[in-house]
């Protein structure tokens, strides 16, 4: 299974593999400094919410290895940890990684390592508990031996620090059979899902097809799938959650269609400090990844593009969340609420 990242003990080194590069060149980047750690999680080198969470947490170790070779005092390296938890705002897992292993500074790097490296274990063995409980609640509520699924953007070991949360899922379901075929979009404007989704799942041997963004609500609706299951960034305290633009759409037709919408996350992607999805914020990226295509512009000379990476789908679309703690069905509790408004 492939890496998203390692740490190498000597030299000190956070070792990504460069998800710019994939699926045709299998290039590596050695970090060795915040502002190279930060360069890697603003371009997208390393990217997925639990991904991000370990790379939050091995910067810190980062951050203070610089300082000592460099000499900064405590504000500067404060404010180098802050760079680091602030390089993307809506993957609240960054933050996360960060705050979890900032108290540990004053005990030392190898405090900080060690620390980030039992969060890395610990996220993924929450992607294959999580695995197995959205595979059982799907075969389940289903009622089917064998389920066709779609999936948006790249959930898999890329995004984490291995296995994977919505993919997850559907490895599961392939190990036990129980797996025909999975449909991934091909997650505009980065290919997230024909670049990184579709090389994990030919690695993998599990049998799918990639298509454009703007099929996935058809397919839906022609009964092409059993159901649909992605990722989330950021999971709000009413179960709104936010995911890749172009997840509330795929809820939206899984919704009118009468199959399952789940979201998959690792517990460390509930933000309990988020009310609802309004309050969480949505990265906006450079107008030029809508603009161009592989470097090739698309679009006429001077036209400014609408580029959110993000959207938020409201938790009465979502049949079930699914971390390593639970499964909740915040559509179930919608139902509820509305039928109780409606018994007056
Ligand atoms: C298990 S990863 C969950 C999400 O982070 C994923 O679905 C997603 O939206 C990733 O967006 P990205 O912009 O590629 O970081």
């Amino acid at each position: 299974m492939v890496r998203a990242l390692d740490w190498v003990a000597e030299p000190p080194t956070l070792r990504l593999i460069d998800q710019t590069r994939l699926p045709l060149h299998r290039e590596f980047l050695d970090v060795r400094t915040v502002d190279a750690l930060v360069d890697a999680i603003a371009t997208l080198a390393v990217r997925g919410a639990p991904a991000l969470g370990a790379c939050g947490a091995f910067g810190v170790a980062i951050a203070m290895i610089q300082a000592d070779a460099e000499g900064w005092d405590a504000a500067r390296l404060a404010s180098e940890v802050d760079r680091i938890r602030d390089a993307r705002p809506t993957a609240v897992n960054l933050a996360w990684g960060v705050d979890q292993v900032r108290p540990l500074m004053a005990d030392g790097v190898d405090a900080v390592v060690a620390a980030a490296a039992k969060l890395t274990a610990d996220d993924t063995a929450a992607n294959r508990e999580l695995s197995r409980l959205g595979a059982d609640w799907l075969l389940t509520r289903t009622g089917k031996t064998r389920l066709r699924a779609l999936t948006h953007c790249n959930t898999g070991a890329l995004a984490t620090t291995g296995w994977g949360t919505a993919y997850g899922i559907l490895r599961e379901l392939h190990e036990r059979g129980a797996l025909e075929v999975v449909y991934a979009d091909e997650t505009r404007p980065l290919l997230q899902g024909s670049r990184l989704t579709s090389f994990e799942l030919s690695e993998d041997g599990i049998p799918h097809v990639v298509q454009v963004d703007g099929a996935a609500t058809s397919t839906i609706l022609r009964g092409l799938v059993d159901f649909a299951v992605t990722g989330a960034d950021r999971i709000a305290a009413n179960g709104d959650s936010a995911n890749k633009i172009g997840t509330v759409g795929v809820a939206l037709a899984c919704q009118r269609a009468g199959i399952p919408f789940l979201i998959a996350a690792p517990f460390s992607t509930v933000d309990l400090g988020t009310a609802t999805g309004d309050d969480i914020v949505i990265e906006e990226r450079p107008d030029a990844e809508v603009l161009s295509l592989g470097g090739v512009q698309v679009a006429p000379d001077g036209v400014r593009a609408f580029n959110p990476a993000f959207d938020v789908t409201p938790h009465d679309l979502i049949s079930a969340v699914v971390t390593e703690l639970g499964i909740v069905e915040p559509d179930a509790a919608a139902d509820e609420r509305r039928m109780a408004r409606l018994l007056g």
